[in-house]
């Protein structure tokens, strides 16, 4: 089954037969080392190449990247006149966060390489204004950008030249709507004159062509393709209904037709995501204060198991991933827990990383770079990972806060099983928030269970118990291991200081889902006291929960009075996405 779905991410045709130009299909093969195109790319290319506005949702990991840059590419090194910089930017690419701006970027560097006159450049928050505004005024044909910093560019720097803006590509356009830039968008979109406008131009070679892309495209969209996108076509179909032999006629057909009639975008609220078909997807139930016994017990097993891979542990907020980072790093785990009672080997041996928003630009850089190249390493994360990155052999994803949105699961798990290799994942769930599960269900995400007794049983224990256990909080291996977090935590009073601010942030998040999600992550069926067991926290409520839940409170009626819901939960998240 996974053979067969392996075979049916590329086409039976070759980069040439797209239409593409033959230098750049050598770049593709030599420098890329991509032999034939996917799926997705042999349904778009030639539509992006025949000027049309498209839209498309494909599976993570399909290679979305290559299917816009390579058509513009194409079309400008096409042109009768060598571009020069002084013409300024050509092709605008808007992406929600800087890691997905840098990987971008690679990707285009490599792709120009034998087109020099084509001039690919970034802008992105945490840059340094300055040096960008010297690049911009040099001018760049290709231009990789988070929004916050375009608009800012846009607005002040007036040696940047877009009067021959002849794309916008937006990368991953429901999560700079997530984010809350759509203000920010309809305002870029007017500057550039790209409301659904032609450009001024009469020429041929300037007529606007704007792309949307993500692998989950929900009703958020629907309002920036209808602005954006003219008449556009929308690629998105049912991989298991293509037939590779006769692709590029049918597909293209199938494509155009979907979208001819009206050139309205309008995507259901409940579609079904397409997620790469080898991927291993799991769920685990865990009860509150044992979450992090159960998530530190996973995390050795895996690298015991194999200490020689890679895996994502995503958060939901900066702080939790400060806390986890520093218990993981300095946790060595009682020594009369384990069998091996002189060991000080850390708990969990493993190259550690962390990536958030609230880090320094260059230190995400650092990490974003390292996390590319290791062979081995647990990366622990906020969303900021989630979208779009392509690190090289993930091989399981663990999704220790919930993603929230259906969407967002998606493209967390999307960082593994990526172009047909094989990828597990895993969700904790609380038992209090197992409807989740139905929701997910609804857009066709369906998960089995993680045997976590079989785990937990499978550690060796102080003392030779012979009773069956039959609940999880009371296994003598979470209890023992639960007792000598708590005894570490409260040893190490700096990150104990880390465990408490981590926990009141976690509380705040839990209480910033939104719609239906509200009814199944209640912050009024949380037990604080078992919230402050998941931070290794001996303290009771009353010392840190209360104070939390009164502020909380308190701070969710301000909210509501000013109707920022979006910008809030950017904040209280403390993502510095798209900026
Ligand atoms: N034709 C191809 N042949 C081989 N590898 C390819 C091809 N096209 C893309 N790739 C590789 O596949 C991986 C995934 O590509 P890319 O990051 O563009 O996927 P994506 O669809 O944008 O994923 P996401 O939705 O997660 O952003 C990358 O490592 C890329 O280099």
């Amino acid at each position: 089954m996974a053979e067969k779905k392996e075979i049916e991410i590329f086409a039976s045709c070759d980069f040439a037969s797209l239409g593409l130009h033959p230098a750049l299909c050598d770049q593709l093969r030599d420098r890329m080392g991509f032999e034939a195109p996917t799926l997705v790319q042999a349904q778009a290319i030639p539509l992006i190449l025949s000027g049309r506005h498209v839209l498309v949702n494909a599976a993570t990991g399909t290679g979305k990247t290559v299917t816009y840059l390579a058509p513009v590419i194409h079309q400008l090194q096409n042109y009768p006149h060598r571009i020069q910089r002084s013409h300024g930017t050509f092709a605008l690419v808007i992406v929600p966060t800087h890691e997905l701006c840098m990987q971008v970027y690679e990707n285009l560097h490599k792709l120009l390489h034998r087109f020099h006159w084509i001039v690919p450049g970034y802008i992105m928050g945490g840059e340094n204004r300055s040096k960008e505004k010297a690049r911009l005024r040099k001018g760049i044909s290709i231009l990789i950008a988070t929004p916050g910093r375009l608009l800012d560019h846009l607005k002040h720097t007036s040696s940047f030249v877009y009067k021959n803006l002849r794309w916008i590509i937006f990368d991953e356009a429901d999560r700079i709507l997530e984010l809350g830039f759509g203000k920010e968008i309809e305002e870029i979109l007017d500057i550039l004159g790209s409301r659904t406008q032609m450009s001024e131009s009469k020429d041929a070679e300037f007529v606007r062509q704007n792309l949307l892309l993500s692998a989950t495209l929900n009703e958020k969209v629907n309002h920036l393709a209808n602005i954006s996108l003219d008449n556009p076509v929308m690629i998105g179909l049912d991989d298991t209904k293509i037939q590779p032999s006769n692709m590029q006629v049918t597909l293209l057909d199938k494509a155009i037709e979907t979208l001819e009639n009206s050139g309205k975008v309008s995507t259901p609220s409940n579609a079904e995501y397409k997620l790469p078909a080898q991927l291993n997807q799991r769920y685990v139930k865990v009860p509150c204060g044992s979450r992090l016994v159960v998530l530190l017990s996973v995390l050795k097993n895996l690298f015991t198991r194999e200490p020689s891979q890679k895996i994502v542990v995503f958060f939901s907020t900066c702080d939790a991933v400060d806390f986890h980072h520093a218990l993981i790093s300095q946790f060595h785990g009682l020594s009369k827990l384990q069998s091996d009672i002189e060991t000080r080997e850390l708990f969990v041996k493993c190259n550690i990383l962390r990536l958030h928003g609230n880090m320094k630009h260059e230190d995400r850089v650092k990490t974003f770079n390292a996390f590319k190249t290791e062979k081995s390493a647990l990366l622990l994360s906020t969303d900021v990972s989630a979208r779009g990155l392509d690190f090289p052999k993930v091989r399981c994803i663990i999704q220790y806060d919930s993603p929230g949105e259906a969407t967002e699961y998606v493209h967390r798990v999307g960082r593994t099983a990526r172009l047909g290799e094989k990828g597990e994942s895993l969700l904790f769930l609380q038992p209090i928030e197992a409807d989740y599960l139905e929701e997910l269900k609804k857009h066709g995400v369906m998960l089995t269970e993680y045997p976590l007794m079989k785990l937990l049983d499978g550690f060796p224990l102080k003392q030779q118990r012979m009773k069956k256990f039959v609940s999880i909080e009371m296994h003598p291996w979470v209890l023992d291991l639960q007792k000598s977090l708590e005894s570490f935590i409260s040893s190490e009073g700096k990150i104990k200081k880390v465990a408490q601010k981590a926990f009141c942030s976690w509380v705040r998040a839990y209480s910033a889902h939104r719609g239906e999600l509200k009814s199944i992550f209640m912050v009024k069926k949380l037990h604080l006291g078992h919230v402050a067991k998941s931070f290794a926290l001996k303290e009771q409520p009353s010392l840190v929960g209360r104070s939390v839940q009164k502020k909380h409170t308190e701070k969710r009626k301000r909210t509501h009075k000013v109707k920022e819901g979006l910008k809030k939960k950017r904040k209280m998240v403390n993502y510095e996405e798209g900026d």
